[in-house]
């Protein structure tokens, strides 16, 4: 296969053993601290690994990840395929042109924007993305973003041992509610239970090396009733409640703008742009736009959810670990809900506070930058022909995989790195654009980031104003030290449980609350 490649050198890596290459050199747990420490070792900060054949690209400097994924991100924008979730759960499918349109119907049903192949496909799906999710755009989901960080301070407040569980509830009203204007129950919501249980096999599916199929993708023709073959099943089961997942909300959205009770969300924007070009199209047009909509939105639970309430749970962390951040903040707040009183506003942050409060815009961006939600981002595959850089040959489809954990922990641009200091980027402005890597690169970056950034803003901002956060006391009289561990998986960078005593900041802000 490569007896095109030109003579150049691949970047250097550790050595690659007879068949399986690299393979087991790979952790599956916290990978991106074994990836940072080959980069030191082989003073490079791009790596080349192979794993079972699949050339592997790890980038470790925000110059080289800019360099590949933005400036030539005409060819780093593709994605692996995973023939366990890809094509047998129907999570994705890679359409050419010449597609039938029958087929085109059917397979919209089952796409996740972020697992899609480049092409014409996930254009349709960003171009939606992009109508309702950029930065002024989003300006819209502003006042439901402030009504659930108002319901999360009343459920802090009603109950303070469940910190995590209201975050979480709080990422997911949000998410639901962009998405399908759909407001969620506090426990058993039906659409929530739906999509839990279409994602949680969705996040196992995608561990790379976690199905056999995945690399010998032959195995997908054995008939399900095979021993062995229990993965077939299982794919087939969890495709089902994928396509539920999208249905079933999709329809309730439907039904309530028939009745004229929908409010703005990403599916009743997209359908009244539709309904707004209706003369141009014909109805099987209409048919599949509608299914590319309901795709779309059948993403947002499943790439929103987990990942938000990963950033507000790392918050409350930073927080225990460094009060003196809290209290500047809170400092911060509080003079400028100060100037509110007197002028007769309302008590509370609100949007309209965030250009003053730049030091809890700070604080989030460290938030981000500290333990960084996708610490590998998301992979990107080079599609087109071996490619070359710094005199380094990167094979046709190299996997290429930003080590955002390296990027963030990079002592020359971001000194004593593995503590949290929010006023790093107040003395380098430059220093945001940095943190906006947290969302990926380029073509592919994530098209939420506006709203996902302005979710947990709101919800710092709030929690800031009205609670301390502080490390709770057991039953011995001694302070519970939180042990700050993760689920450190490929994709999945998430806080183990953990107790924090969280109390109302005066008896005025427990009235405020109430009075919400
Ligand atoms: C703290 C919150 C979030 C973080 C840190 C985050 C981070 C990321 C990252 C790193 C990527 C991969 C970018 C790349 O390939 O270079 C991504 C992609 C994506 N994100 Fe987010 N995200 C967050 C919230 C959300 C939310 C709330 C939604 C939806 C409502 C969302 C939807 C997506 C989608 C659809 C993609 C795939 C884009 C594509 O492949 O074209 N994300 N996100």
């Amino acid at each position: 296969r490569n007896h095109k490649s030109s003579k150049l050198p691949l970047p250097p890596g550790p050595r690659k053993r007879f068949i399986v290459g690299n393979l087991f050199d790979i952790p599956s747990s916290f990978p991106w601290e074994t990836y940072m420490e080959w980069s030191r070792r082989y003073d490079s900060d791009i790596i080349h690994l192979k794993a079972a054949g699949q050339s592997m690209i790890i980038l470790s400097s925000m110059q080289a990840a800019v360099d590949l994924l933005e400036r030539r991100s005409a060819i780093y924008s593709d994605r692996p395929q995973l023939t366990m979730a890809n094509e047998l759960m129907g999570w994705d499918f890679h359409l050419g042109k010449n597609t039938s349109s029958e087929v085109r119907h059917y397979v919209a049903d089952l796409i996740l924007t972020a697992f899609m192949r480049y092409g014409e496909q996930w254009r349709a799906h960003r171009r939606l993305f992009q109508n309702t999710f950029q930065a002024d755009a989003i300006k819209k989901f502003h006042s439901t973003e402030l009504l659930s960080a108002h319901l999360l301070l009343r459920r802090i407040l009603d109950d303070p041992e469940n910190v995590l569980l209201h975050l979480r509830q709080m990422a997911a009203e949000i998410v639901m509610s962009a998405a399908y204007g759909i407001d969620v129950l506090p426990v058993n919501d039906p659409y929530v239970d739906l999509a839990e249980a279409a994602t949680d096999p969705m996040t196992r599916a995608v561990v790379p090396g976690a199905f056999l199929v995945d690399l010998i993708p032959l195995l997908r023709y054995i008939p399900e009733w095979f021993p062995g073959a229990g993965f077939k099943r299982k794919a087939r089961e969890w495709k089902t409640l994928a396509q539920k997942m999208q249905e079933v909300p999709f329809e309730e959205t439907k039904r309530r703008i028939a009745e004229s009770s929908a409010p703005h969300s990403f599916v009743s924007e997209a359908l009244d742009n539709l309904d707004s070009k209706d003369g141009e199209s014909s109805s099987q047009d209409r048919e599949y736009w509608e299914r590319v909509i309901k795709a779309t939105a059948g993403t947002m639970y499943s790439a929103g959810t987990d990942t938000t309430l990963s950033a507000l749970a790392t918050f409350i962390l930073a927080m225990l670990a460094n009060p003196e951040a809290q209290k500047k903040a809170q400092m911060e707040i509080d003079s400028i809900m100060a100037g509110k009183h007197a002028g007769g506003g309302q008590g509370l942050p609100s949007f309209d506070d965030e250009a003053n409060l730049p030091y809890v815009s700070a604080l989030v961006r460290e938030v981000l930058r500290w333990r960084p939600v996708a610490p590998l981002g998301f992979p990107h595959v080079l599609s087109s022909a071996e490619d070359v850089y710094r005199g380094y040959r990167i094979p046709a489809g190299s996997v290429v995989i930003s080590n955002l954990w390296a990027i963030f922990h990079d002592e020359a641009v971001f000194p004593h790195a593995y503590e949290f200091k929010p006023e790093r980027f107040l003395l380098d402005p430059n220093l945001a654009k940095y943190a906006d890597a947290a969302f990926g690169f380029g073509r592919r970056i994530c098209p939420a980031r506006h709203l996902a950034f302005s979710t947990i803003w709101i919800a710092v901002a709030s929690i800031l104003a009205t609670f301390d956060i502080t490390k709770p006391i057991g039953d011995d009289g001694q302070v519970i030290e939180p042990t700050h561990e993760y689920s450190g998986t490929a994709i999945n960078f998430m806080p183990l449980p953990f107790k924090c005593s969280i109390k109302p900041r005066s008896k005025e802000v427990v009235s405020l609350i109430q009075a919400l």
